[in-house]
């Protein structure tokens, strides 16, 4: 049988690995998809560089539009990045009846709604391993290997770039920007590093879990989003000191009242495996009510490792393309009719522990008047650590470790405890995840 024809959209980092594994691989991934799979157009805006990748053989156009319009490319694999034409091209894509493979999880969880309701019109896949911890196969995993359960939560490091960065300031006292300088020159990062660093691309990533996990639409906008760049590094030491680590999560959750969907610093104890978790792989803990945990580990970026989900991807779509559209794993897991309009909630309503660190006068009553607010408000302690204060010293830190509370009313507490005159400096509020 003839192979079936590929048209590279873009053939950056992500795009050279799946040039070179498919090439490299060929016969073994034949002997999977039961047929071949061959990468035979390939648009890029640096023609030049892209026909140096790829040799003679492979037809190289700066404009991606002769690829959708190439009536014999079965399958458009874009990996451009970004909301703009790559939105455009994806849909064209569509409309004119050809599968997409992506690793654009911006995109998706952005767009996913209109994109998924344009594929199920036209009956063409739109698979998308690579968008969620790159080569971890945890897509399929939630939408095929879990279709048992019902998904009670999931929380994963979700990002390669700030848990590299946090594991370069930590284990070899490197500072931010050198660290975030590196995860570009590895290739990790996204086109705008701000993405990683502010939490957003976690978020992207956390907002197509929770679609599948609990057959909801794509809600990017409803997410909380917090990064690491206000992260001390006082901070990560005193959590360690009290058997925590400090890692960027994504978590989302199925509550009485609605979804959780958040994206923020987190302690973890750290005799939890996820807490060792380190450089750029990710790690992602399910919790289903019939398997109970399970945890997935991988390179979640890199050209190569994202390359493995993408090819996985492509080899779906060439077993399957032949199946009846309505025969196929649905897009979102859940059928398309068949989705639920349980609300995901503001931060307000998120429910768990904390960490307060707060910059105080070394005098007597402060400890009482602090956790009096607490007490008032219903929130108990957990752990407390007072670092002692130096010789001469006026003033020292006070860490508290809180059991769990509404978010809206630990905000409460926060604000009156920032109105105390001993409190001598922002309070910082990280929020602890014990994942059990
Ligand atoms: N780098 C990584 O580790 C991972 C990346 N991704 C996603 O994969 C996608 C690609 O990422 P990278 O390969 O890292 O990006 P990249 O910046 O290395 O590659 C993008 C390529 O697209 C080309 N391009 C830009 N505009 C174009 C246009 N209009 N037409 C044709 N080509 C165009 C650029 O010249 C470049 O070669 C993004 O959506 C990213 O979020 C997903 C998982 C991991
Ligand atoms: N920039 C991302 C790339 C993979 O999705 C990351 O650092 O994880
Ligand atoms: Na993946």
């Amino acid at each position: 049988m003839k192979a079936i024809q590929v048209g590279l959209l873009g053939i950056g980092t992500v795009g050279s690995g799946v040039y070179n594994v498919l090439k490299r691989n060929q016969h073994e991934i034949l002997r999977r998809a039961g047929r071949g799979i061959e990468i035979t157009m390939v648009a890029d805006l640096d023609t030049a560089r892209a026909q140096s990748l790829v040799g003679p053989g492979v037809r190289v156009v700066d404009d991606a539009r002769a690829i959708i319009a190439n009536p014999d490319i079965d399958i458009v694999v874009e990996l451009i990045g970004g909301y703009g034409i790559a939105r455009q091209l994806v849909m064209e894509a569509i409309e004119a009846g050809k599968h997409v493979v992506t690793a654009n999880k911006a995109l998706l969880a952005v767009h996913g709604t209109e994109i998924f309701a344009a594929a199920h019109r036209k009956g063409v896949m739109v698979a998308f391993e690579a968008a969620v911890a790159g080569g971890i196969p945890i897509i399929k995993a939630l939408r095929e290997g879990l279709t048992a359960n019902s998904i009670e939560w999931i929380a994963g490091i979700i990002n390669g770039t700030t848990n590299f960065i946090l594991s370069e300031m930590r284990d070899k006292g490197l500072d931010f920007d050198v660290a975030l300088k590196d995860a570009q020159r590895l290739g990790y990062a996204e086109a705008d590093p701000t993405f990683d660093i502010e939490g957003v691309d976690a978020a992207h990533k956390a907002t197509i879990m929770s679609a599948i996990a609990f057959g909801i639409p794509v809600q990017f906008d409803k997410a909380y989003v917090e990064g690491i760049t206000r992260l001390a590094a006082q901070d990560i030491k005193y959590a360690e000191q009290l058997g925590y680590r400090i890692k960027l999560l994504g978590i989302t959750k199925r509550t009485a009242k609605g979804i959780e969907l958040r994206v923020h610093p987190a302690l973890v104890p750290s005799k939890r495996l996820i807490a060792n978790v380190e450089g750029a792989m990710n790690a992602v803990m399910v919790q289903g009510d019939a398997v109970g945990t399970t945890l997935y580990y991988g390179k979640g970026a890199g050209s190569e490792p994202t390359a493995s989900a993408v090819i996985a991807d492509l080899v779906d779509v060439t077993r399957l393309h032949t199946v009846d559209a309505a025969h196929r794993v649905p897009h979102l897991a859940f059928q398309p009719d068949a989705m639920s309009d349980a609300p995901v909630l503001p931060m307000t309503e998120v429910v768990t522990s904390y960490y307060l660190r707060l910059r105080v006068a070394d005098e007597a009553g402060v400890l009482a008047k602090v956790t009096g607010l607490l007490a008032a408000a219903g929130i108990s302690v957990d752990a407390m650590l007072q670092r002692e204060a130096g010789e001469g010293e006026k003033q020292t830190d006070l860490i508290i470790l809180t059991h769990s509370v509404r978010e809206g009313t630990m905000n409460d507490v926060i604000a009156q405890m920032q109105g105390l005159a001993t409190v001598l400096a922002p309070i910082t509020r990280i929020r602890k995840e014990e994942l059990a």
